[in-house]
């Protein structure tokens, strides 16, 4: 963070720092994952955040189109070079991930770099879905940045469907090539970031043809512009989709091709291959491994979630201090907005779901590098599993965050509007991770099959998986008692779950037995099982964000424990007070109970509050990444907001020539 001089610091937000009763480092340690990773964040910070290039003269949102696509190359291109020569250094493959790199990379662009998707997909594409030789080719191209790649799966006329897909890859044995061709307008390639313009190698995804048979979707790398003159080879048809309501510098691309020739060598063969006379070979030992870039990327989404969520909570947490409006008891000053217990209600909630989905996302990511160390040994039972829980994580996590950043928008009032905030710009961007990477109704009904037959296995009383072994204890199906107590309120969370599943499951076999098929049956069933993942997401969620804190806070100061476990709690009893009608069906709560949860919730609310500037410090972000006029750390709201107004180009001249030429000729009636 950009501290300045204390005497810059905006007076209440000096005192709200006095008010903190815990180490804020401490926190800022357990949310990065271990002070060890909080050290190498700050390093890598240190590093990237000296340069100047990552500010802009001009705000980027006052740019036309192509000045702003133009710039973020710009940036992209001085911000790999950091990556490549100094990032990696530090950190080796792993920096990829690494939280330091994904938020240095914000300080550097407010929208999205047109290079995410060569880093975010391309470059994991080729370590997940290609040979040893094929990585040894392609892995430090990319790395070193010869090649820029985008990943093009989803088209014009599908991307939920990928056994859907169009797009043809015909391998001929006589060249030994594979043939790609984009056969109808539904087939072109749709949406693929870095594509328009920037990249210069693709992934695409493509129906494999050979000896006249079709074997279903496979990655192969596609060579689309010249590398010396950028231009697109011939029968290479490729652009930018157009102007979208965010990610507008991240060149999302259309791509047609007309029967356009790769060597053999670019399938990428980890999990399948075409031999040289065209035989089809099957390697991987799960069906569903050509979709392992998904996977990923849908685990590092929750902890993206996180970020951004964390992001416009230290906006609007940092505002609400600074913000004085209205005058409930009359002589008295103007309070802060954040005593008002409705404000509080709106942030504090913001803050705990980031902890949340960041502890819950670091979990799951320690549960994917188990499931990938068992698959590196051919042992792929626990992906069934993976799939569920990364499907619906992201699902939840990314809707979540979207609503919760858009609630700080409004916590904010009318300059939450402003693009200065950068609130709007970051619910732009989060808003579309609930459709990409799987849509989030589809992706909870991926979870819902998986559930539906763990309920019938646990009737049968067969032995569960971890995440669902909740449901043998439901198998009883009678209500559970409710208590206010963290494990009561986990108890019952899981048996909402439990009773959700298991009325889908009745109701399916109802269906099927007068007449309907299970296809059918499963349709009419779909809203319930849409709630019903939900529930178990949640239910989820509440025992590994309890579950983490419980762990992580062991070794803490007893007052980081405590703060932390208030977060937690409240977490757990908003999500309860949320779900009242479903807790009445399910649970014995009654309603003296809920004015007790009520009463709770509004006391957790008083307990937060002397923290919440603190807390919101704990994420620990720089000003640069932040960029927003009404967060940064010395809460200088109002003179921030009016530079950034003074930078528009609207006043760089008292008088528009619109005024000449179209109001004054109206005024005189001369138009
Ligand atoms: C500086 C660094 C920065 C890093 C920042 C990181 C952030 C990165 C940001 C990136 C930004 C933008 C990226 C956007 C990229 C994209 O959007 S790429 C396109 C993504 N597209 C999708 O996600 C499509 C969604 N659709 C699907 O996943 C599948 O089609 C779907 C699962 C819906 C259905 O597939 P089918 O093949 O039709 O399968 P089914 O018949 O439904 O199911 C059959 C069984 O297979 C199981 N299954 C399905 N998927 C998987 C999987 N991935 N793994 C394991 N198993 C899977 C499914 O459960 C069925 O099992 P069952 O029969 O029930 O036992
Ligand atoms: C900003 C952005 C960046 C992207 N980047 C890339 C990229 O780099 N590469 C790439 O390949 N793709 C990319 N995509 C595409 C993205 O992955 C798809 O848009 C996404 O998977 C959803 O597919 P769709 O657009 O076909 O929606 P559809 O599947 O057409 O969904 C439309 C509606 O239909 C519903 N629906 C669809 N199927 C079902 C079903 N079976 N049951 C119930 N409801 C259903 C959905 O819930 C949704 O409400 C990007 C998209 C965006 C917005």
């Amino acid at each position: 963070m950009t501290k300045g001089t204390q005497a810059d610091v905006n007076p209440d937000l000096k005192k709200e720092r006095l008010k903190c009763n815990f180490n804020i480092q401490e926190v800022t340690f357990i949310i990065d994952g271990g002070k060890d990773k909080t050290l190498q964040r700050k390093k890598i910070e240190d590093v990237a955040l000296n340069i100047a290039a990552s500010i802009d003269e001009v705000p980027e949102e006052c740019l036309n189109l192509k000045e702003r696509y133009d710039n973020a190359v710009r940036k992209s291109c001085v911000y790999s070079n950091i990556v490549k020569n100094e990032l990696l250094e530090i950190t080796g493959l792993e920096a990829l991930g690494s939280p330091g790199l994904r938020r240095t990379a914000d300080a550097f662009f407010k929208d999205v770099s047109p290079f995410m998707l060569h880093l975010g997909m391309f470059v994991p594409t080729i370590i997940g879905q290609c040979t040893p030789e094929q990585q040894a080719h392609w892995l430090p191209k990319a790395l070193e940045m010869q090649i820029i790649g985008a990943y093009a799966q989803t088209e014009l006329g599908h991307g939920t469907f990928i056994r859907g897909l169009e797009t043809t890859a015909t391998y001929d044995p006589a060249t030994e090539e594979f043939v790609l061709h984009s056969p109808t307008l539904t087939s072109t390639k749709w949406w693929a970031g870095g594509l328009g313009n920037t990249a210069n190698h693709c992934i695409v995804v493509a129906q494999l043809y050979t000896k006249g048979q079709c074997h279903g979707t496979h990655p192969f790398i596609v060579p689309i512009r010249d590398l010396d003159t950028h231009e697109p080879f011939p029968g290479v048809k490729v652009g930018d989709v157009g102007i979208r309501m965010g990610f507008n510098t991240a060149d999302n691309g259309f791509l047609r091709f007309n029967q356009y020739r790769i060597p053999r060598e670019n399938m990428m063969m980890k999990n399948a291959k075409v031999m040289k006379d065209g035989t089809y070979v099957k390697v991987a030992r799960h069906e569903k491994l050509t979709y392992g870039t998904m996977v990923f990327v849908r685990v590092t989404l929750v902890m993206e979630a996180a970020f951004n969520l964390a992001k416009a909570a230290t906006i609007a947490v940092r505002y609400s201090a600074v913000r004085r409006q209205s005058q409930p008891k009359p002589g008295e000053p103007e309070p802060q907005i954040l005593d008002y217990p409705t404000q509080q209600h709106k942030l504090f909630i913001c803050i705990a779901t980031a902890h949340a989905l960041q502890l819950t996302g670091l979990w799951l990511w320690r549960t994917f590098e188990a499931v990938l160390a068992d698959m590196r040994k051919g042992d792929t039972d626990s992906l069934p599993e993976l799939h569920a829980l990364s499907s619906c994580l992201k699902a939840v996590s990314t809707s979540d965050s979207a609503a919760l950043i858009e609630q700080c928008r409004f916590a904010c009032g009318g300059h939450g509007y402003m693009l200065s905030s950068n609130l709007p710009l970051l619910y732009s961007f989060v808003t579309a991770t609930r459709t990409y990477e799987g849509d989030y109704t589809v992706l909870l009904l991926q979870t819902a099959r998986f559930l539906v037959k763990a309920w019938e296995q646990a009737e049968s009383g067969k032995v569960l998986t971890p995440t669902v072994a909740y449901l043998a204890c439901a198998a009883a199906k009678e209500k559970v008692v409710w208590s206010d107590s963290v494990d009561g309120m986990i108890r019952s969370f899981q048996a909402v779950a439990a009773g959700k599943i298991a009325a889908c499951a009745e109701n399916i076999k109802r269906l099927t037995k007068t007449g309907t098929s299970l296809e059918d049956a499963w349709q009419l069933s779909t809203v319930r099982l849409v709630a019903a993942s939900e529930a178990h997401c949640r239910a989820m969620i509440c025992q590994a964000y309890w579950h983490e804190v419980t762990r992580l806070t062991a070794s803490c100061s007893a007052s980081v424990k405590i703060v932390m476990e208030q977060l937690a709690t409240l977490y757990l009893v908003y999500w309860a007070l949320e779900t009242t009608g479903d807790l009445l069906r399910y649970s014995t709560i009654c309603e003296s109970e809920l004015n007790k949860l009520q009463l709770k919730y509004e006391e957790l609310l008083a307990l937060i509050r002397p923290n919440a500037v603190g807390l919101v410090d704990a994420f620990d972000f720089r000003d640069e990444i932040l960029h927003s006029t009404l967060g940064a750390y010395d809460g200088r709201v109002y003179e921030r907001l009016m530079e950034e107004a003074l930078k528009s180009p609207l006043n760089e001249t008292s008088v528009q020539s619109s005024f000449h030429k179209y109001i004054r000729p109206l005024a005189k009636g001369k138009l």
